[in-house]
C-alpha cells in the first residue's frame, strides 16, 4: 500500500464515505464467512468458561490493577478463572450482557450507556447554539464542541455534518451509537445519548479534557510524554480493545485505533473514542471466523490482509495496535511523506532498525536514553513487529499484547528504581 499524504483520514466527496487517502474502491458484502481456520487457536467454546470470562474480564478489563505483580494474578495465563464470581450456569448472550451491566452500573452514574435523553433546546443551549467558541474539533463525521449540561457535567457534542451523502453519514452515525450503547470501560468514552432531529443527528459522549494522543506526540501540548506515560496509555488501549473483542456481548472490531482516536485525561490515561467505523466481529458460535466487508480505517493503520482479502477479524485491530506501538516509540506518524523513502512508512523503518539490533536509533529523540528505556523499547518493538505480522493468525491477541506490556512496565519500573538508586548512590 502507498499513500503520498499523511494518515489523517479524508471524506470521499463522490460517496461521503470516511476513506483514508488511498484510492480503495471496495465492494461492500458485509457477510460471515466460514473457514476452517479457528478464530480462537482452536479451542472449543465452552459457555462456562467464557461467561467467567465475561464476568472476571469484566471488572479486570475496566481497572487497571494498583499492583504489577497482581497482573497474572487478574489475567492469569490462560483462561480466566475465578470460583467465587464465576457463575455455575451457561448463559444466553443477552444474560451475559446482563452480567455486564450488573457489574458496570454500579460504577458509573448512568444506569444504561446512552440513556440520557436530548432535546435541541438542551443541545443548542449547552453550546451557545454551535458557537465557535465551544468547537473544540473536526473529523469526518463532523464538528465536535465542548457542551455543558444543565447538571454542570462537559461533555462532547458531535455534530454530523449535512452532508448531500446523507446515506453513508447515517450509516457512520447508527454505527456510532449502536457501538457505544453496548460498550462501557474505563478507557473507551463514555457514551450519554444521542438526538436525531429533523437533519441534525448528534452523539454526546464524555468530554475527555486533555487532547489526543497524536497532539502529545507531536509536543502541541508543551511538555514531552516519558516514556512512562507512553507504557501506561499502550496498557489502557490494550485493555480498551480487549474488552471489545472479548467482553462484549458480541466481540466488537473497533476498525480505527490509531493515536488520534486515543484521547487523554489530565493524568495521562487513554480513552479510545471514534466508533463510527466500528462493526460486530465474526459469530464463533456458528463457526465463522471473519467477516468479508468495506475496507474502512485510516491509511498507515490498515491490516494488508484485511486489504487484500476484505475479511475483518480481532487481529486487524491488533495490527493498528502495533503501528500504534511504533508510534509511541519513535513518536512519528505512521506515515511521514516528508522523509527520506527508506524512512517513509515509519513501521517499515522501525522494523528494519530492530531487525538490525539498533532498535535505540528508531527511539523517539525527546525520550532520555537509560537501562530501563534501552530494555523497554527493545522489548515494545519485539511485540510490535508481532502484531505488524502480515499474515493474521502469527499476531497475538489483544490480551496477550496486554499482558506482555504490562510486564514490560513492570521491569522498566524495576530498572528505572534500580537507575535512580545508583545516581543517588554515586552522587553521594
Ligand atoms: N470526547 C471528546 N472529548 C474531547 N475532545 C474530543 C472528543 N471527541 C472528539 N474530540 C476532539 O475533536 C476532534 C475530532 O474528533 P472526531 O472523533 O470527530 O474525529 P477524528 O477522529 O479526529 O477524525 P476522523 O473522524 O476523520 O477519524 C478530535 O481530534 C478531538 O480533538
Amino acid at each position: 500500500m502507498t499513500s503520498s499524504s499523511s494518515s489523517s483520514r479524508s471524506r470521499n466527496p463522490s460517496n461521503g464515505v470516511r476513506s483514508t487517502p488511498d484510492p480503495f474502491a471496495y465492494s461492500t458484502t458485509s457477510t460471515y464467512s466460514k473457514s476452517s481456520v479457528s478464530r480462537k487457536s482452536g479451542a472449543c467454546w465452552n459457555p462456562i468458561k467464557a461467561v467467567a470470562r465475561n464476568i472476571v474480564g469484566a471488572f479486570v478489563a475496566c481497572f487497571t490493577p494498583p499492583d504489577p505483580e497482581g497482573y497474572k494474578k487478574f489475567w492469569g495465563s490462560g483462561d480466566f478463572r475465578s470460583p467465587s464470581v464465576a457463575p455455575k450456569m451457561s448463559r444466553t448472550n443477552s444474560e451475559r450482557r446482563g452480567s455486564n451491566r450488573a457489574i458496570y452500573s454500579n460504577s458509573t452514574k448512568e444506569k444504561v450507556p446512552g440513556s440520557m435523553k436530548f432535546t435541541m433546546e438542551g443541545i443548542s443551549k449547552a453550546t451557545r447554539n454551535f458557537s465557535p467558541a465551544f468547537k473544540i474539533g473536526q473529523g469526518g463525521f463532523g464538528m465536535v464542541y465542548k457542551g455543558r449540561l444543565d447538571d454542570g457535567t462537559f461533555v462532547a457534542i458531535k455534530r454530523a455534518k449535512k452532508s448531500v451523502d446523507d446515506k453513508h453519514l447515517g450509516v457512520e452515525f447508527q454505527s456510532e451509537i449502536t457501538t457505544l450503547a453496548q460498550v462501557e470501560h474505563l478507557h473507551l468514552v463514555k457514551f450519554y445519548g444521542y438526538l436525531e432531529h429533523g437533519d441534525e443527528r448528534i452523539v454526546v459522549v464524555e468530554y475527555v479534557p486533555n487532547g489526543t494522543l497524536r497532539e502529545h506526540l507531536d509536543g502541541v501540548h508543551g511538555k514531552v510524554l516519558d516514556l512512562a506515560a507512553r507504557v501506561d496509555i499502550a496498557i489502557d488501549v490494550a485493555h480498551a480493545i480487549t474488552y471489545l473483542h472479548m467482553y462484549t456481548d458480541h466481540p466488537i472490531i473497533h476498525r480505527d485505533i490509531k493515536s488520534s482516536n486515543i484521547l487523554l485525561t489530565e493524568k495521562l490515561r487513554a480513552k479510545v473514542t471514534d466508533f463510527g467505523f466500528a462493526r460486530l466481529a465474526a459469530d464463533i458460535d456458528s463457526g465463522a471466523t471473519h467477516v468479508s466487508t468495506q475496507v474502512k480505517g485510516t491509511a498507515g493503520y490498515l491490516d494488508p490482509e484485511y486489504l487484500r482479502t476484505y475479511q475483518l477479524t480481532e487481529k486487524s485491530d491488533v495490527y493498528s495496535f502495533g503501528v500504534l506501538l511504533v508510534e509511541l516509540v519513535t513518536g512519528r506518524r505512521p506515515i511521514e511523506p516528508k522523509r527520506e523513502l527508506r524512512e517513509r512508512i515509519t513501521a517499515r523503518w522501525a522494523m528494519r532498525k530492530f531487525n538490525n539490533g539498533d532498535a535505540i536509533s528508531a527511539l523517539d529523540p525527546r525520550l532520555q536514553l537509560t537501562t530501563g528505556t534501552n530494555l523497554a523499547i527493545e522489548k515494545i518493538l519485539e511485540l510490535a513487529l508481532q502484531c505488524l505480522a502480515p499474515r493474521r493468525q502469527n499476531r497475538p491477541s489483544m490480551r496477550r499484547c496486554g499482558e506482555i506490556l504490562w510486564s514490560i512496565r513492570k521491569d522498566y519500573r524495576e530498572l528505572s528504581a534500580m537507575d535512580l538508586r545508583s545516581y543517588s548512590s554515586n552522587s553521594q
